[in-house]
């Protein structure tokens, strides 16, 4: 442990353990804080399904909407998970956007990476960071993270992202961009497939909150009693999420966990809790997970599209009136997010705190 503890002492902002230190300091077994109760570990993979839905959005048009919507609608009521091909976005972004997250992680000296190092006494802030959670005694996920926030752009302050490779942050400026764009794409489509006017669910958001967190699971010596990011859904609305070739992303379905595997170029769309409110519980949002790798390290991309913390999120009027009535108690955003973060996630135990 002594070794492992100088390793991690390059961090400065509340002396955060960086899961790259212990990686690299070659420990066989990985410090007790990352061993999972038995209940959690990553077990067997299900052998019921060998991916997540997928839905092409190419050929794009008024023709082809129907289509789009047909296939949306199952794999939001069924899954909360979709990758989406044909989206338009071009791939060399997305390859770029891996390879500046990369050269962060991978080429930057520690003393330089801790100098972007978050601010690890409050919840969310921008910058580098391990731990997702305050609280002291939940067990650690193998993962380091640089957290962005993105949009509106009066949030967005690229000096505080890293300043190597040189297009670094010019490159996560116009990923950003790009994701809002898919992001409000993707929720007009939705609403359309349960019959609501396009603009529905992007009007009970209101503009987006967007931060783009830059995950990396480094190679894990004990990947069975580990997991790179404990089981949760995602608070917002919907995530756009890439990987890289590694895989580790899996999705819950009907209470077995399903390998998300890596498809080119696609993206992942995972919907959040403020989608699972807003459509009154008809789609659901995706429970996931990241799982560890023995001998690969891991990198991926989350684009989180949230409501401004101060608005009030209510099941949608069309969806919720007459002979169905509201399934979930309004909330104050910036409220379920201060919960989310006291609580821990444990799964999907906050969004259904909500329910009536
Ligand atoms: O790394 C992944 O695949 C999952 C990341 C994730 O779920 C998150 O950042 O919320
Ligand atoms: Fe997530």
């Amino acid at each position: 442990m002594a070794e492992v503890a100088a390793a991690a002492a390059g961090s400065t902002a509340g002396a955060a353990m960086r899961v790259q230190s212990i990686s690299q300091s070659g420990q066989s077994r990985v410090p007790p804080q990352y061993v999972q109760p038995v209940q959690t570990r990553p077990g067997n993979r299900a052998p019921g399904f060998d991916n997540i839905p997928s839905v092409d959005l190419s050929e794009f048009n008024p023709a082809s909407r129907d289509r789009v919507r047909e296939e949306i609608g199952p794999a939001c009521r069924d899954w909360g998970a979709f990758h989406v091909i044909g989206h338009g976005v071009p791939p060399a972004l997305l390859e770029r956007v891996r390879a500046v997250g990369r050269a962060f992680f991978e080429e930057f000296p520690m003393e330089e990476k801790v100098k972007y190092a978050c601010d690890a006494s409050s919840a969310a802030t921008e910058g580098y960071g391990s731990r997702m959670l305050e609280n002291d005694d939940v067990v650690l996920d193998w993962r380091d993270y640089f957290d962005h926030h993105s949009l509106p752009l009066s949030r967005r302050n690229p000096s505080r992202w890293p300043h190597h490779p040189p297009d670094y942050r010019q490159v996560v400026a116009e990923y950003s961009d790009q994701m809002a764009l898919l992001a409000s794409k993707l929720l007009g489509l939705i609403s359309e497939s349960l019959g609501l006017p396009t603009s529905c669910i992007e009007d009970s958001v209101g503009e987006f909150y967007q931060n783009i967190t830059i995950s990396f699971y480094p190679p894990c010596p004990q990947p069975d009693l580990t997991l790179g990011l404990q089981a949760h859904s995602d608070m917002g609305a919907v995530t756009l999420l890439i990987q890289d070739d590694v895989g580790g992303l899996q999705v819950l379905k009907d209470g077995e966990w399903v390998m998300v595997q890596p498809v080119t170029d696609a993206i992942v769309v995972i919907l959040a809790d403020q989608t699972e409110i807003i459509t009154n519980g008809a789609y659901r949002s995706a429970e996931h997970r990241a799982i560890t790798n023995g001998s690969r390290a891991r990198l991926s991309v989350a684009t989180f599209h949230d409501p401004a913390k101060s608005k009030r999120i209510s099941p949608a009027s069309g969806l919720a009136s007459g002979s169905s009535p509201p399934r979930y108690r309004d909330v104050v955003y910036g409220d379920y997010v201060s919960s989310w973060y006291t609580k821990g996630p444990k799964g999907k135990r906050n969004l259904d705190g909500l329910l009536l």
